[in-house]
């Protein structure tokens, strides 16, 4: 026999009224996502795992609410003036990516990783990832892209070789769409080879917001949100893509990612340069990370070298030495320990290095490259130019 009204009440009321405090709370521009999240959270923390019968139910449910949300987002769209079709501003878009994750990540303290997954796979150990057959060439060639792109280059061996395994090429000839915005996603891609490009549909045109290239990934805001794909993909050139499902994305790679957050964001704190980024930003930054370690008496910079890396000390002191006006002799201008960041006049000058900076002790450094530094740097500008004055002063003294 079902459970009595009684009974139901008492599962469901404590979840209900976290989850409307929650709202209130965090306000989410979009509440309905919120709340199947929640939902399934509680699921996740402890609650009896949902049968097949339920499984299926759970999956009509959100089958129908995107459904739901397509549609909206359609009569959303034909309410779009044409001028506001025409822009052609990214950042317009580009913007609206964090607040999304901003409501998940500036919530209350959040379950475990693995236990938001989509699906009923609550623990990583039950989970037995997918086996697509390829030969050992293959195999390199994805290895390799998986090592450029940021979210899978912090994966374990074990895990990384999970990843390959269940991986599937997927090519596409010139034209052709990979993702299309509105519909349903169950797969993230990387790029083998080739070039797409990103569009934001409205009713009346599409704008373009980017391109990919090889060890770049997308299509993976419907994996986190569960949310129809939130933009159009496209080949513009013949593409060798690398897809790989949900399952697997959302039990290896996001708690791998997880992690490095979890581990950098404690030393990314500590740079005074980030003090105004917000939570997200400041895990993205992390995302982009590189872990490099050198020794006592280690150059890091060699004046005169082009420079497209970005320096922030995690552990260990290094020092600044600079030759002025093309004499032989080196003075020291400045002196680094950690929470400090150099490496930066470079990148936003375009010219070659304008010291050496080398260890004084054994030093570990997060590296960020010219594209990471602009995406997320890049706003801090004014006060890194304003940090630039600081030169003078020392050079003058
Ligand atoms: N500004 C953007 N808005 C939405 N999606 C974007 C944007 N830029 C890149 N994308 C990618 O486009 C993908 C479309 O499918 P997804 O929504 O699953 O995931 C999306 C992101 O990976
Ligand atoms: N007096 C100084 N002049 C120039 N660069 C300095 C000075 N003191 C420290 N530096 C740092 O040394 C770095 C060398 O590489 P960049 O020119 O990219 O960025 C430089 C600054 O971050």
């Amino acid at each position: 026999m079902g459970k009595s009204k009684k009974e139901i009440g008492k599962i469901i009321s404590p979840i209900l009224e976290k989850l409307v405090n929650r709202l209130l709370v965090i306000k989410p521009e979009d509440p309905i996502p919120y709340m199947i999240q929640h939902l399934e959270d509680s699921i996740g923390s402890g609650a009896k795992p949902l049968n097949k019968r339920e499984s299926v139910e759970l999956a009509k449910l959100r089958k129908q609410f995107q459904n739901l949300k397509k549609k909206d987002d359609m009569e959303e769209d034909s309410k779009v003036s044409e001028e506001e079709a025409s822009s052609d501003d990214e950042d317009d878009y580009i913007d609206e990516l964090p607040e999304v994750a901003k409501v998940r990540m500036s919530g209350p303290a959040r379950n475990s990783v693995s236990q938001e997954v989509y699906g009923i796979f609550n623990k990583k150990q039950d989970f037995i990832a997918r086996v697509i057959e390829k030969s050992d060439e293959m195999k390199h060639k994805i290895r390799e892209r998986l090592l450029e792109s940021f979210m899978f280059a912090n994966l374990d061996e074990k895990d990384l070789c999970i990843v390959i395994d269940a991986m599937e090429e997927k090519i596409y000839e010139e034209g052709d769409t990979v993702i299309k915005q509105g519909d349903d996603g169950a797969e993230l891609f990387l790029v083998g080879e080739g070039l797409l490009q990103c569009f934001k549909e409205t009713k009346t045109t599409e704008v373009y917001l980017r391109d990919y290239e090889h060890g770049e990934s997308f299509g993976e805001l419907a994996l986190l949100y569960n949310a129809p794909r939130a933009a159009t993909i496209r080949a513009k050139s013949r593409s060798i893509l690398y897809s790989l499902d949900r399952d697997t994305f959302n039990l290896i790679v996001k708690e791998s990612s997880q992690k490095k957050r979890d581990k950098y964001e404690q030393i990314l704190k500590k740079v005074s340069i980030l003090d105004s980024v917000s939570a997200y930003e400041r895990s993205q930054i992390a995302d982009a990370i590189k872990e490099e370690s050198f020794k006592d008496g280690d150059m890091v910079i060699k004046q005169g070298d082009p420079g497209s890396i970005f320096y922030m000390v995690s552990e260990g002191e290094a020092i600044a030495m600079k030759k002025f006006d093309g004499s032989e002799e080196e003075k020291e201008v400045m002196k680094y320990n950690p929470g400090d960041y150099f490496g930066e006049l470079a990148l936003l000058r375009n010219e070659p290095r304008a010291a050496s900076v080398i260890a004084k002790t054994d030093l570990v450094v997060l590296k960020l490259d010219r594209l990471s530094f602009k995406r997320m740097i890049g706003p801090l500008e004014v006060i890194l130019k304003r940090n630039m004055e600081m030169y003078k002063t020392v050079v003058s003294s």
